[in-house]
Parts: C-alpha cells; sequence; structure tokens
C-alpha cells in the first residue's frame, strides 16, 4: 500500500520503518526542515531513536501534498497537542476515502477530545481507527515483539488496518471500542506521572502497585461513565499500556513524574525529558472530564495539584493515604 506517515518524532519514525519494512511505500512528513534534513541526511533519527536505520525506501518530506495524495492510509503521529493543527493543514490535500489511523495518546484541552474526535472533527467523512497499546518506539523500531490494538467501529476497516501494520514481530488485535482503547492509552500517562513521582519520592514497589492498581480503577469508572467496555481496561490498551509506561526506562511520562519527585519544577523536568510528556497535557482534561461526568479520580486531583497547582508530592502521597476508608 502507499502510506504517509504525519509526523516524524520517535513513534512516527519507528511506524514508517515498520510499514517499510512491511513493504509498504512509505513516506514521512514533518513540518520542520532542519528535521526532514537530519532523517535524510543520516538516515537516522539522531536525537530520538539512535542507531536504528531508516530504510532508503522511505521517502521524507516537508511537503504535505506528498506526503498525503495518492495514499491509502495516512498515520497521524504528531503529538496530541498538535493534532487538530496537523489535521486542518492537510485537509485540503485529503479524499474521503482515505484511511486514518491516530496513534496519538492525548485528550484535547478546552474540548476534551480524544484524537480520533479531534481528527473525525477535522475531516468528518474519513474513517479515523486509533492504534494504541504498550509499544515504545525505541523498541518497535528495533523489531522487539510487541502487541497493540487496532479500533474501529467498522469490522472490515479494523481487518484492514490489521493486515498493514502486522508483522512477525508486531501483533495486532482488533477492538470496536473506540472510547475505552483511547481513554485507557490517554489516562495511563496521568498515573504515569504519578508512578515516576513515587519512584522520584524513593518509595518502593508497593506505592507503584498501588498506585496503578488504582488508577486503573479511575481510569476504568470515567471509560465506562463515557460509555466504554470495562473489560477494555483489562487489555492492551488498558492494563497493557499501563504496565509498560509505569515501568518503563523509556517512559517519558514516568521521567517527567521521577524528576518531580526529586524536586524539579514541571518546566525544569520538561526541559530534561526533551521529548513529548502527553500526560502533562491530559490531566487538566481527565479532572474535567471526572468533574463532567461525576467520578471520582483522586489520583487525577492529585497529579493536577502537584503539576498546576505548587503541591509538594509528598503531601499529595500523604492525602492520598489519609482519605477515607473505602470497599474494594
Ligand atoms: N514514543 C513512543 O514510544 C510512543 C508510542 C506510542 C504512542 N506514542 C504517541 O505518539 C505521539 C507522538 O509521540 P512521539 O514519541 O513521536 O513524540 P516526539 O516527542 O518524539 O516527537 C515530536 C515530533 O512532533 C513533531 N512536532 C512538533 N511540533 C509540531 C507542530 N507544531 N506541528 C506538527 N508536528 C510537530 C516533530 O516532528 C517532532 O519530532 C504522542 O501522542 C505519543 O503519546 C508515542
Ligand atoms: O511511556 P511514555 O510515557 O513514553 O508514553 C509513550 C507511549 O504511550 C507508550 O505506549
Amino acid at each position: 500500500m502507499n502510506i504517509g506517515v504525519i509526523g516524524s518524532g520517535s513513534w512516527g519514525t519507528a511506524l514508517a520503518i515498520l510499514l517499510s519494512n512491511n513493504g509498504h511505500q512509505v513516506t514521512l512528513w514533518t513540518r520542520f526542515r532542519e528535521e526532514a534534513e537530519m532523517l535524510e541526511n543520516k538516515r537516522e533519527h539522531v536525537k530520538n531513536l539512535p542507531g536504528v536505520r531508516i530504510p532508503e525506501g522511505i521517502r521524507i518530506t516537508t511537503q504535505v501534498q506528498e506526503a498525503v495524495s495518492g495514499k491509502e492510509i495516512l498515520v497521524f503521529a504528531v503529538p496530541s497537542q498538535f493534532t487538530r493543527s496537523t489535521a486542518e493543514l492537510c485537509k485540503p490535500a485529503i479524499g474521503k476515502d482515505q484511511i486514518l489511523v491516530n496513534v496519538a495518546k492525548g485528550l484535547e484541552e478546552g474540548t476534551l477530545y480524544t484524537m480520533q474526535e479531534v481528527i473525525n472533527d477535522v475531516l468528518p467523512e474519513n474513517r479515523v481507527v486509533v492504534l494504541s497499546g504498550p509499544s515504545h518506539a525505541e523498541e518497535v523500531a528495533r523489531g522487539i515483539p510487541t502487541s497493540v490494538v487496532i479500533a474501529s467501529h467498522q469490522e472490515e476497516t479494523v481487518l484492514t488496518v490489521q493486515d498493514v501494520f502486522m508483522s512477525e514481530n508486531f501483533r495486532v488485535y482488533g477492538s470496536h471500542d473506540l472510547i475505552g482503547i483511547e481513554m485507557g492509552g490517554s489516562l495511563k500517562n496521568v498515573i504515569a506521572l504519578a508512578a515516576g513521582v513515587s519512584d522520584g519520592l524513593g518509595y518502593g514497589d508497593n506505592t507503584k502497585a498501588a498506585l496503578m492498581t488504582r488508577g486503573m480503577a479511575e481510569i476504568s469508572r470515567l471509560g465506562v461513565a463515557m460509555g466504554a467496555k470495562a473489560a477494555t481496561f483489562n487489555g492492551l490498551s488498558g492494563i497493557g499500556d499501563l504496565i509498560v509506561t509505569c515501568t518503563s526506562m523509556h517512559s517519558r511520562n514516568r521521567r517527567c513524574g521521577i524528576l518531580i519527585g526529586q524536586g524539579a519544577s514541571l518546566e525544569e523536568a520538561l526541559a530534561e525529558v526533551k521529548m513529548v510528556v502527553e500526560g502533562v497535557y491530559s490531566a487538566k482534561a481527565a479532572l474535567e472530564l471526572a468533574h463532567k461526568h461525576q467520578v471520582e479520580m483522586p489520583i487525577i486531583e492529585q497529579v493536577n495539584l502537584v503539576l498546576f497547582h505548587g503541591k509538594s508530592p509528598r503531601e499529595a502521597v500523604f492525602d492520598l493515604m489519609e482519605r477515607d476508608k473505602k470497599f474494594e
């Protein structure tokens, strides 16, 4: 197939490599000339995926028309805060038969939309599917066995996109639970910040296991209130992605949390991590959704207080522990 990958950060580049290795014709688009030159000249994403060769067959471009026209599938891989502007930029070149695959994990501030809803808002005539799950770019780019899930309401579209991405090292499950898949993928980032804070404070495995378990209870409660199936949160885009992001050395959300737990400000932590930390952008939207759907989300509330209101991480953990007694 002819495929355009829109966004050449870690994830867009890793997926472009995977798709090219699967035999597809891939064009990788970036908005930035310097990034395109680096990818083209070095055939490597020097900053984000050092040591991983970008196959010669992948075309690199900054031209939207070249990345979009004639492609059967477009993979949207820019960080979530740029998904709307990028979809708008591409819109004039996009035809209604092209399948759009969103791989960004986040919620839009203001609208509180998931990324599939954002893309659908800009391009209402297109089919938009979502790819999510425990899949760090650093490992996918090196062909390390990985499983993800693709969600769409249309069975046929899921089956088509599964075939496009599947390889001996990349197993793709299908789902019809779009909202469940997207809420799992975006909210795990907020819990990973909390898990990182706990690690940064020097707390132990018990604390992190508690944050992950009760964090998943929060994600699942909100997701179900928004129409998701509870079982989805036991899957790859639920507990699977939560495990990888709360425990991996590759996780930016966890690393950002660790730095904050060690005393860095949010700005200092973001500057140190350098790559996108989606949980920071999704945390406020998650809390607003919790209020809108009248769902209790104490961990996500404390993450917001630490990130945006100067609360000390130690005090946040104390306040979580001191809440009224509950039944699990
Ligand atoms: N990295 C992973 O392992 C991974 C895995 C699964 C999902 N994701 C998701 O994929 C999305 C992208 O993450 P990433 O890891 O590739 O991020 P990244 O930090 O590696 O990449 C950022 C890239 O975004 C692009 N960009 C920056 N500003 C832009 C703008 N104004 N307009 C258009 N493009 C712009 C640039 O090309 C830049 O390289 C995120 O939502 C992330 O949660 C990432
Ligand atoms: O684990 P993080 O914080 O780097 O997030 C990246 C992806 O969502 C992992 O699936």
